[in-house]
């Protein structure tokens, strides 16, 4: 696995309980590896820009992902070709565009639960899903099924904003059969999507998603939710709230979903009321950057030599120097949060800002496995002295994941082509020094 954030090796291990000599054992080989697992709608990108008119016509809310019948989803599609306004037909889906940049970040391996065709020609969109998603991303237990890929219309208005018209497919029909216990209960996290539980309940994702839960959480391995779109939120946020208490550690969502759910608009106040039902929130806030919040024990609480921000929770990234913990884990549990503004203040050019969120989401995911990683390998470590979720600070966490954010936004795909420039050898350098 790469080092995460400040990337710089000589950190990573450190080198005190690491060392064969004050150890008096022989040098230590790596050899103990972890991976994160998801589930997802297997959907496949068809990304147009198109006229707010269009979606007027398809009877599509601007920014809500909405599910579209065969009768429309074709007429759109034959649309959008005549037009010659498709850009561009690649792998997506949330969770699906999480792992793989987690994988292409990390180089380490992820696991995707979902559905894939039984029979895959080549050029079909099966086909393309497979080629454009990374070789660490294992699809071996993906479960075949004899229908048609989902395919997401993702629709780029003049603004930037985005609107997807879901076409399902048989993305829905996974069963619980297919979820994999032993997968689980060794994986770093379990990463789920709200968009899963909007599936017909007869069709199977609902169960598959409520077993590999309860899987998780029986053997203590955080459960990670993001959010998707506000519409849903909107719909019944008692039902998230309840949900997110009963099962989920760590949430990700951005102003909007978390505003649909806590009815704050301001984001750290969101973040901040979230943290009555899950242990940490990623906030992610557009060009005003992303927040993090969470616990720490008062014991381990570090402060920050960084300007004291405003806000309001005044002073709110006093302890942002500290490494965030599950609150069942603190003897005197403290709210910690972070902020960051946009790397280098966000590319030059934003065509759209599709998957920045979940690009900010796999650079956290990546400090949390990095975490167990170094405890598989090196337990005696004084890092783990702390029970902490991640590897890295807050203050960190927020520098990575805004950095891997503005690389979605610059490689102009929500999933990345490439990992971070090898030359960033340490994030600090090259978060100030350009
Ligand atoms: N206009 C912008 N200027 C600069 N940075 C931006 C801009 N929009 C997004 N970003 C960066 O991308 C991150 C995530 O953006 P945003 O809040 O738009 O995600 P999102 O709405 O969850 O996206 P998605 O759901 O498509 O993944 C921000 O925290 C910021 O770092
Ligand atoms: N799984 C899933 N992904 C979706 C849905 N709607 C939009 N997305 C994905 O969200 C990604 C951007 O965050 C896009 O690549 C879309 O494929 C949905 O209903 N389910």
């Amino acid at each position: 696995m790469k080092f995460p954030g400040q990337r710089n090796s000589k950190h990573y291990f450190p080198v005190k309980s690491n060392d064969p000599i004050s150890l008096g054992i022989a040098p230590y080989t790596v050899s103990q590896r972890t991976h994160i697992c998801g589930i997802d709608q297997t959907l496949v990108d068809i990304e147009a820009r198109v006229s707010d008119e269009l979606l007027e016509r398809y009877e599509l809310k601007k920014g809500n992902s909405m599910l579209i019948d065969d009768a429309k989803a074709h007429s759109l599609y034959e649309e959008l070709q005549r037009g010659k306004l498709i850009s561009s037909e690649f792998a997506g889906g949330t969770i699906g565009n999480t792992l793989h940049n987690y994988s292409t970040l990390s180089d380490s391996r992820s696991v995707l639960f979902g559905v894939m065709c039984d029979n895959v020609q080549v050029g079909s969109y099966a086909y393309r899903y497979l080629c454009n998603t990374s070789s660490r991303v294992d699809l071996n237990l993906l479960q075949p099924v004899p229908g048609a890929m989902g395919r997401c219309f993702a629709l780029i208005s003049d603004c930037g904003e985005r609107t997807f018209a879901i076409s399902k497919g048989d993305m829905d029909n996974l069963q619980p059969e297919s979820i994999d216990r032993g997968i689980i209960e060794s994986s770093a996290a379990l990463v789920i999507s709200a968009y899963l539980l909007r599936a017909d309940p007869a069709a199977g994702m609902r169960d598959s998603v409520a077993k590999a839960i309860d899987y998780a959480k029986a053997a203590d391995v955080p459960v990670v939710l993001t959010m998707g779109t506000r519409f849903l939120i909107e719909q019944d946020p008692q039902f998230w709230r309840d949900f997110i208490k009963q099962n989920v550690t760590i949430l990700a969502m951005n102003e909007d979903e978390g505003e649909a759910l806590t009815g704050f608009s301001d984001p750290l106040l969101a973040a901040e009321q979230s943290l009555q039902w899950c242990d940490m929130v990623l906030c992610t806030a557009g060009p005003v950057g992303l927040y993090m919040a969470g616990f720490c024990d008062h014991e381990y609480l570090r402060n920050t030599t960084q300007t004291l921000l405003p806000g309001a929770i005044p002073e709110f990234n006093q302890h942002e120097f500290s490494r965030p913990m599950r609150y069942a884990d603190c003897h005197k549990p403290t709210k910690v949060y972070a902020h960051i503004a946009p790397f280098m203040g966000g590319p030059e050019v934003i065509r759209n800002t599709n998957g920045a969120g979940d690009g900010a989401l796999s650079a956290l995911l990546h400090d949390l496995a990095a975490l167990k990683y170094h405890k598989l390998n090196i337990p005696s470590s004084s890092k783990h002295n702390q029970a902490s979720l991640c590897y890295s600070s807050f203050s960190q966490i927020c520098k990575y994941a805004n950095r891997v954010a503005f690389e979605v936004l610059s490689q102009d795909s929500p999933r990345l082509s490439r990992g971070l420039p090898e030359r960033e050898d340490s994030l600090e350098e090259v978060y100030w020094e350009r």
